[in-house]
């Protein structure tokens, strides 16, 4: 049994190997990136007009209008001392221009401007390299790319990049009691849920599951199952028939198939019976049955893991302390992830916090951190990981 730093420490101290391939700029959000990218031009290109309006040279109340530039336009037109054109935004500004002026300043009579106060230079000229110079440093290598990265990399007229693949995932669920939903349920079966809410939270961040498979408590065909697994996929995640009843098969199925562990069983609740183990670059994470152990365990180990492998240097959930709203008690013996729900600043302890129940945890918004055999009053700070 280790404890929750040791088992967080073992797999953040996996020495791994991160693949790279190169992807679309439209499909690769949440990416990270394993190459600089550099501005290939200055950012603006070109001067141009930050308004709808007139741009114009030299500094007057009164300019005579020579004609147009609209945005998309390369105008030939050399403005001299009291000209102006009409100039929309974006518009590339014209050789002579000193100064913008938005059209609601003005006053325009046929081919005549008049200014309702005399403009400033450089006024709504938006100048070339404003933003970038050619050549300057725009995204470093490890850069995890948001909707707003995905903007300036495509501003940047780059459509290819080069980033870390992320890991391939299958999971397989195992449980003689377990039928899909949506099939008649007997006497002593129960809903197979687990695979469902694994693959939405990998989901949620970014990864698929590729495979997903339901077997029986069999030893023998989880054994192959498992084998066949290993062969296809980075990361295989399992959930169910990891503790110690006589159909938990799963732990002596890894080891047969040549998978070392790394860490059983983690000093916590829920989750205690928690597996991690590897074979060369294969990973395997076997999670407790129980519905809110195994997902429990998925967002404070699984997910940080499958980050690390796609190059995320700052995995695992966003935590943050908060006051609690109420007095509680933990009375579990060991440190506890409990679910909990952050509403206008304070955290509540939810009801239900079995290991089997998962509707707290889907009404709830995080995981409240508290140690084992520990009191909270109200108002005491509690570490929260967000789950939503
Ligand atoms: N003698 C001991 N018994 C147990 C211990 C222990 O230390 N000594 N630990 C308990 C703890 S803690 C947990 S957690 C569970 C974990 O057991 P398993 O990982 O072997 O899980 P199962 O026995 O297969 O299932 C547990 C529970 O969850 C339900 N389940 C399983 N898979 C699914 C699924 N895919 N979807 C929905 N529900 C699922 C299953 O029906 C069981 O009710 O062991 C304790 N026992
Ligand atoms: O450690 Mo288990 O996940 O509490 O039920």
């Amino acid at each position: 049994m280790v404890s929750i730093e040791e088992a967080l420490k073992i797999l953040n101290d996996q020495e791994i190997e991160l693949r790279t391939e190169t992807r679309d700029l439209e499909n690769s959000l949440g990416y990270v990136l394993a190459e600089e990218i550099s501005a290939p031009f200055d950012m603006p290109s070109f001067d141009n007009s930050a308004m709808d309006g007139y741009a114009l040279c030299g500094i007057s109340m009164d300019y005579q209008i020579i004609g147009e530039v609209a945005a998309g336009d390369n105008s030939k037109i050399v403005l001299k001392e009291g000209q102006a054109v009409r100039i929309f935004t974006g518009a590339k500004i014209p050789e002579g221009a000193t100064a913008v002026i938005m059209q609601e300043k003005t006053k325009a009579e046929r081919d005549q401007l008049r200014l309702d106060q005399e403009p400033k230079p450089g006024q709504s000229i938006r100048k070339q390299g404003g933003e970038l110079h050619k050549g300057q440093l725009v995204f470093e290598k490890n850069y995890r790319i948001t909707p707003a990265g995905i903007g300036m990399i495509g501003a940047l007229g780059i459509q290819n990049l080069k980033v870390y693949s992320k890991p391939k995932i299958n999971l397989i669920t195992t449980g003689n009691e377990l039928i899909s939903p949506g099939q008649d349920k007997k006497e002593g079966q129960i809903y197979e849920s687990n695979s469902y809410a694994l693959t939405a939270a990998a989901k949620k961040y970014g990864f698929e599951v590729s495979d997903r498979l339901q077997i029986e408590d069999d030893f023998e065909a989880i054994k192959t199952e498992i084998m066949k697994s290993l062969e296809e996929t980075d990361v295989l995640i399992l959930s169910g028939g990891i503790s110690v009843g006589d159909y938990d098969f799963v732990k002596q199925a890894l080891e047969e198939n040549g998978v070392v562990q790394q860490f059983y069983k983690v000093f916590q609740k829920p989750g205690k019976p928690l597996y991690f183990g590897r074979k060369d670059e294969k990973y395997v994470f076997a999670l407790p049955g129980n519905p809110a152990s195994s997902l429990s365990c998925f967002y404070i180990y699984v997910l940080p893991f499958l980050q690390k492998l796609s190059g995320i240097k700052n995995s695992g959930l966003e935590t943050y302390s908060f006051p609690i709203s109420h007095s509680f008690e933990n009375r579990a013996d060991r440190p506890s992830f409990l679910k909990a729900k952050i509403e206008n600043g304070k955290v509540e302890i939810l009801d239900g916090q079995g290991s089997s129940m998962i509707q707290s945890m889907a009404l709830g918004n995080a995981l409240a951190f508290i140690d084992a055999e520990t009191k909270l009053n109200e108002g005491d700070q509690i570490k929260c990981y967000l789950i939503s």
